[in-house]
């Protein structure tokens, strides 16, 4: 039997790992591969989950929420990938959490449970043009979170600098010499929406077809060595913590509730950079349909969803007070409103 291809999508909060999903599962198809997807999610809630089951039905997907799965879901990765597995697919995609070392999935992957059944495709890292630059002075404090976002770069097949709609060609020339620091091995891709040739990456899952000459820059055998070269031989298999200080708090939602987009956005502003990442299906005025609002990047996208759940709202950030939070907001709805 031969191994299925597992492909990793990592990269910080709101780098457009879901997009790049999204963008597979919709081209899968034209080439002929039949993809299965493990969702991780830091919260309890599952936003991009529901994003791309609207998008695929019929999608086998494994859903591991509220913990990474590089640190404390990480014993959950055999038997969410086996369950995949009896869906038969050619391929499984797996989107790790924004703090997420991909490090800890491919040697999850090399367990002996899973190691007849798969195999490590691609590493693909997505950063984010905007913020990349800022990560080590914002999260100079945590140096366990730096650590992690560094490796994402290093162990990364393919790099995606994505959303340099947001930058300019000098930031663009800053931001390469500076992952060309931590990675100069790995194909560099500057996209917008996370678009790129998708043949780079499914290119050489086709049946027949020889890899394309583009996709031998990447050299999967050896990531994987260089992955594995790093762990310490007679360290203990300890699940370090990738991240530390990153929270996510839910907050309550009343149905019902006339809420405005204002009310959203000012209390999202009101966290400065302690804030990371917010989203969650809401119901805007009299509408009957939620909306779908995604923060990221200090920036906010609305739009319109067939969301048919409870309404609600995760938010991802550093140190985050869960109790500061829900109180804040529900003063907020309490009005008069600010
Ligand atoms: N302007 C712009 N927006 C983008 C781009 N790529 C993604 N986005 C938007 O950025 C937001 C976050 O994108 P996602 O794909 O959800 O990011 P993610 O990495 O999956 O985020 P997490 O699930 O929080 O880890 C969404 O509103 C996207 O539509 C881009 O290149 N340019």
């Amino acid at each position: 039997m031969s191994k299925v291809p597992v492909i990793v999508l990592s990269g910080f909060l709101g780098s457009g790992k879901t997009t790049l999903l999204l963008r597979m599962l919709q081209e899968a198809d034209s080439f002929q591969l039949t993809p299965a997807v493990l969702m991780n999610e830091l919260g309890k809630q599952d936003v991009d989950g529901h994003l791309l089951q609207a998008a695929s039905p019929d999608l086998p997907m494994t859903k591991l929420l509220d913990g990474c799965i590089c640190c404390s879901k990480k014993s959950d990765i055999s038997s969410a990938v086996k369950q995949l597995l009896l869906r038969k697919p050619s391929v499984i995609l797996i989107e790790l959490t924004g703090v997420a070392n991909p490090e800890e999935i491919v040697d999850a992957l090399t367990e002996p449970a899973l190691l007849p059944y798969v195999k490590l495709h691609q590493v693909i890292t997505l950063l984010d043009a905007e913020n990349v630059l800022d990560y080590n002075s914002i999260f100079a404090a945590d140096r366990e979170l730096v650590h992690t976002l560094r490796r994402q770069i290093e162990v990364a097949d393919l790099l995606l600098l994505n959303k340099i709609d947001f930058v300019s060609a000098k930031k663009l020339a800053a931001i390469e010499k500076t992952i060309r620091k931590y990675n100069d091995r790995s194909l560099l891709l500057p996209t917008t929406h996370s678009h790129f040739d998708l043949a780079l990456v499914f290119g050489s899952l086709l049946p027949q077809k020889q890899v394309p000459s583009q996709a031998l820059s990447f050299n999967n055998k050896f990531q994987i060595q260089a992955v594995k070269a790093v762990q310490q031989p007679n360290s203990a298999p300890s699940p370090a913590v990738s991240y530390s200080r990153i929270h996510t708090v839910t907050l309550p939602i009343e149905e019902g509730f006339p809420l405005t987009q204002s009310i959203v956005e000012r209390y999202l502003a009101k966290w400065g950079s302690s804030l990371l990442r917010a989203k969650g299906y809401l119901r805007i005025g009299s509408q009957m349909e939620p909306s779908l609002m995604q923060f990221a990047g200090k920036r906010i996208n609305w739009q319109s969803s067939s969301f048919s759940g409870t309404s609600y709202l995760v938010l991802i950030g550093l140190d985050l007070d869960a109790d500061v939070l829900i109180a804040d907001w529900k003063q907020r709805l309490a009005g008069p409103l600010v």
